[in-house]
């Protein structure tokens, strides 16, 4: 009779964590290499366990696959380490009535850039290969905080066998996968994709680990199961500690099996102690055939700070509209700064966008001066955010406190390295890229933190995102574009652009992109100025000629910013011509240039409105 079989009519019992029991043991290294190294190792893991009353062990083979192999540069060892590793499970389970299943454990955390999804399949299908040509029972997938991760890997392990499959989500946040997907759903769904038992592993406690199972229902074809950690994890010294309190563990057996769970087992942190006492409380319990789910009242969720004016995409969908870029100083003296942006206001911008740190250099923090000239000008801000700077703890507080102060227009994009600006031993933190920090400020839009907790209200961010046309292909930095719209973004900020000809190739290269598009164009002060931006600052080229027109007036200061708007409004008839968005950046705060140019643009729109002259 197969572990399945079993579960029709009894609990059965797993086995508790390999990993950390290892570490307990003083062992600090690639745990799958002993496999063979130190094979006895292993086999008094699942000795303990046996004895402890498991009725199901796991290979030790969590992190046998080459991607994570590879941090030991052991990754050519794939195959020999699964399947010995399938031999000494074998061997501890022979004429025990102990079944064993082959673990494969999940790569991705919350970051998702690390590992593409085909690299993780490629991965998964070597480890799934190696331990499908053995003798386990079944297999486990477990750990996987990454739903799309999870369901890729089982539809491979689907199609590749019909032994059992045991399949475990691990989360963050009760009741809920990342992304907010309920707990009920993702098990549902492993069920249809042909998983015979779903359920939870890692990070959390029982307590947790029950309450997520609360409301949800049983299934039809698929057993529940539950591996639960020991405890919440401590930090002491460096080192992960888990709380050890077997009797409790086993106490929350019993509330497990009401739950409708049938395969108890545990994660890290615990032992064959654990092992033991759930054993006690509830091996060979018969399962619960019917469970009464409380359907739970979702809150009504209330948008607060919702801007009434019209968002700046619809504004620039249906006419044509300028936004202004004027850093915060890198001086505490800021006066210059609302005073720009509410001449730049008057001007008739219709938002004044606000750089973080842009060249990875300290200025004064953009979300305080956009909350001053918010609520003291009435200037719509559109604040950049980038993923430099902050941490996820620190990006989604600052995403809270940008709504809660009503400021709904943002920019995320990846950041300038550290390295390039003025504190280069700065740390770059990047826990996340701006494609999914995109899509994460789009979750909090639906009301649904970035662990996938219920925020208790949607934000009511519209993204925009970088566009950088200044590369050699610039169909790849459009695939970008394409890339950035499936995450969520609304419209696209270009890099300044200094040539004609390249406005009309971004026009032919974009014309299917729907989102707005504010083209980048940044007046030039000097010849330094221009020197500078084409040969240091990433992402900007001038042309030839731009350089040549620039340097011919090298000694005169006030000639050389009147040929810079010129050539910016040269620019800017081309950019009228093609678009409806237009994004001027200002150079040092020199907002006289942007406004003049804000008054150019909205004359090639408006001819009633003639451009006012402005001298330096
Ligand atoms: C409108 C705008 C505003 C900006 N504001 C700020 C700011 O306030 N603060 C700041 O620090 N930086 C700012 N930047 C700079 C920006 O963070 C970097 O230039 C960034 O690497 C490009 O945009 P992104 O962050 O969306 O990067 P992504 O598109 O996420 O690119 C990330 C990485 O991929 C690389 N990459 C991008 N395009 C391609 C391509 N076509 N082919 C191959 N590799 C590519 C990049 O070099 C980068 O390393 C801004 C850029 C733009 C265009
Ligand atoms: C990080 S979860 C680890 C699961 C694995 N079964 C172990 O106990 O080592
Ligand atoms: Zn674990």
């Amino acid at each position: 009779m197969g572990f399945l079989e079993e579960m029709k009519t009894r609990t059965l019992i797993g086995d508790g964590a390999t990993g950390t029991f290892l570490y307990l043991k003083g062992l600090d290294r690639c745990f799958e290499e002993l496999n063979i190294s130190d094979p006895q190792k292993v086999r008094d893991v699942h000795n303990a366990y046996i004895e402890a009353g498991s009725e199901v062990i796991q290979t030790n083979t969590y992190a046998a696959n080459k991607i994570k192999l590879a941090r030991y540069g052991l990754e050519d060892q794939t195959d020999l380490f699964n399947k010995s590793a399938v031999q000494l499970a074998k061997s501890a389970a022979a004429d025990k009535n102990v079944y064993v299943l082959g673990t494969l454990g999940g790569i991705r955390g919350f970051q998702k850039r690390a590992q593409s999804l085909e690299e993780i399949e490629e991965s998964f299908k070597e480890q799934l290969d190696s331990l499908l040509n053995t003798e386990i029972d079944g297999l486990l997938l477990e750990t996987y905080y990454d739903f799309e991760e999870l369901t890729r890997c089982l539809t491979i392990a689907r199609k590749a066998t019909n032994l059992p499959i045991v399949s475990h989500v691990s989360l963050d946040e009760v009741g809920v996968l990342h992304g907010g997907l309920p707990l009920g759903d993702a098990l549902s769904a492993l069920q249809d994709l042909g998983a015979d038992v779903v359920g939870m592993n890692c990070r959390m406690g029982p307590f947790h680990m029950l309450q997520s199972y609360e409301d949800v229902p049983l299934l039809d074809k698929a057993y529940f199961s539950a591996y639960p950690n020991a405890s919440l994890p401590d930090y002491i010294d460096g080192r992960l500690v888990y709380q050890t309190n077997p009797q409790y563990f086993g106490e929350s057996a019993k509330s497990f099996v009401r739950e409708g769970v049938r395969l108890i087992g545990g994660c890290c942190g615990t032992t064959p102690d654990h092992i033991r006492a759930v054993s006690n409380a509830v091996k060979g319990k018969e399962p619960i055939k019917v469970k009464h789910v409380k359907a739970k009242q979702r809150k009504n969720i209330t948008v607060f700070h919702k801007d009434n004016k019209e968002s700046l995409q619809e504004i620039t969908l249906r006419r044509k509209s300028v936004i202004v870029e004027l850093d915060p100083p890198k001086k505490l003296n800021v006066d210059d700064f609302i005073e720009g942006s509410k001449k730049l206001k008057e001007a008739g911008v219709d938002a004044v966008t606000l750089a973080d740190n842009s060249l990875a250099s300290p200025r004064v923090c953009n979300l305080s001066l956009a909350s001053i000239i918010k609520s003291q000008h009435d200037v719509r801000p559109l604040v950049h955010i980038t993923c430099r700077d902050r941490n996820l703890i620190g990006l989604q507080s600052h995403l809270m406190g940008l709504h809660t102060l009503g400021i709904d227009q943002v920019l995320a994009v990846t950041g300038d390295p550290t390295k390039i600006g003025d504190f280069p031993g700065a740390t770059s933190v990047y826990d996340l890229a701006s494609f999914d920090l995109i899509r994460l400020i789009k979750q909090m839009n639906k009301g649904v933190s970035f662990s996938g907790k219920d925020l208790g209200a949607q934000t009511n961010f519209a993204v925009g995102a970088a566009f950088n046309p200044n590369v050699k292909h610039l169909e790849q930095a459009v695939k970008r574009m394409e890339k950035k719209l499936e995450y969520g973004a609304d419209y696209f900020l270009s890099q300044p652009v200094y040539s004609k000809e390249q406005i009309k190739k971004i026009y032919e290269a974009t014309k299917h992109i729907k989102a707005p598009i504010y083209i980048g164009i940044m007046p030039l002060t000097s010849s330094k100025n221009a020197e500078f931006l084409h040969n240091e600052v990433p992402g900007i080229k001038l042309t030839d000629e731009t350089r040549e027109r620039m340097a011919r007036l090298s000694n005169d200061k006030i000639a050389s910013q009147n040929e810079g708007v010129q050539m910016a409004k040269e620019l800017i008839d081309e950019v009228h011509r093609y678009f409806n968005g237009l994004y001027l950046i200002t150079p040092f705060l020199r907002y006289e240039m942007t406004i003049e140019l804000t008054n150019y643009w909205t004359s090639l729109t408006n001819v009633l409105s003639p451009p006012k002259k402005v001298s330096y």
